[in-house]
């Protein structure tokens, strides 16, 4: 069972995917930090280095290298879905989530974060709208699943998700022993 994460930056795919694999007692992946591992570097400073489109090449290897493995939770950086092989890669080998946020609301998560370098501009909500309006129908084309993630908290989303999983007969007994009580 391989779950991937896609959204905007900032929509909690690293933060949720991390839980959401613990809920699921499988290894967590992050394209984004497998990347920078095999760099060496930030993907910042590779940005600034190489461009654009060297990451994106990087990032579509590793994409289709991690699809390939076994049952794991991925989350992929932000802007994965822009390539077609990747949204075709995700969808056909994973059971894919979209946590969708508005731009709004990731602006407000972010607007001290300088690690993100699409958003390393005078105006980052304009920025994010801009984003949005490009990749949301890419988000939804890619993913099995749409999570809006406007309030609820990390775990509440985790749980969204397992429930979600679970009555798409991906995963079975969701619900923990202390709160199953049908089976006491
Ligand atoms: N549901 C949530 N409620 C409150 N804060 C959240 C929620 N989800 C994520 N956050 C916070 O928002 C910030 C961004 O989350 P995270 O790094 O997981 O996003 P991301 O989707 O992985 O971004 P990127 O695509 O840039 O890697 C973090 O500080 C995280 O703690
Ligand atoms: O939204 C994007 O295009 C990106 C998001 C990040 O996760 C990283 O993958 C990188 O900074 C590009
Ligand atoms: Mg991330």
């Amino acid at each position: 069972m391989l779950i991937s994460l896609v959204g905007l930056p900032g929509s909690g795919k690293t933060t949720v995917g991390r839980q959401l694999s613990r809920r699921l007692s499988v290894p967590f992946f992050d394209s984004d930090h497998v990347i920078e591992q095999r760099l060496g570097c930030s993907i910042r400073e590779y940005f600034d280095r190489e461009g654009e489109d060297s990451f994106r090449d990087l990032e579509a290897a590793v994409i289709a290298e991690l699809t390939r493995g076994e049952a794991c939770v991925l989350s992929t950086g932000g802007g994965a879905v822009l390539r077609a092989a990747n949204r075709t890669c995700l969808r056909e080998r994973s059971h894919v989530v979209y946590l969708r946020s508005s731009p709004e609301e990731v602006f407000r998560r972010l607007r001290h974060d300088r690690n993100r370098p699409l958003l390393q501009v005078a105006d980052p909500l304009q920025r994010l709208r801009d984003l949005f309006a490009q990749r949301d129908p890419l988000y939804r084309e890619t993913a099995h699943y749409v999570i809006e993630t406007g309030r609820p908290s990390v775990s509440s989303l985790v749980n969204m998700i397992m429930m979600q999983l679970e009555l798409a007969g991906v995963v079975k007994d969701v619900l923990t022993p202390r709160q199953d009580t049908r089976k006491t």
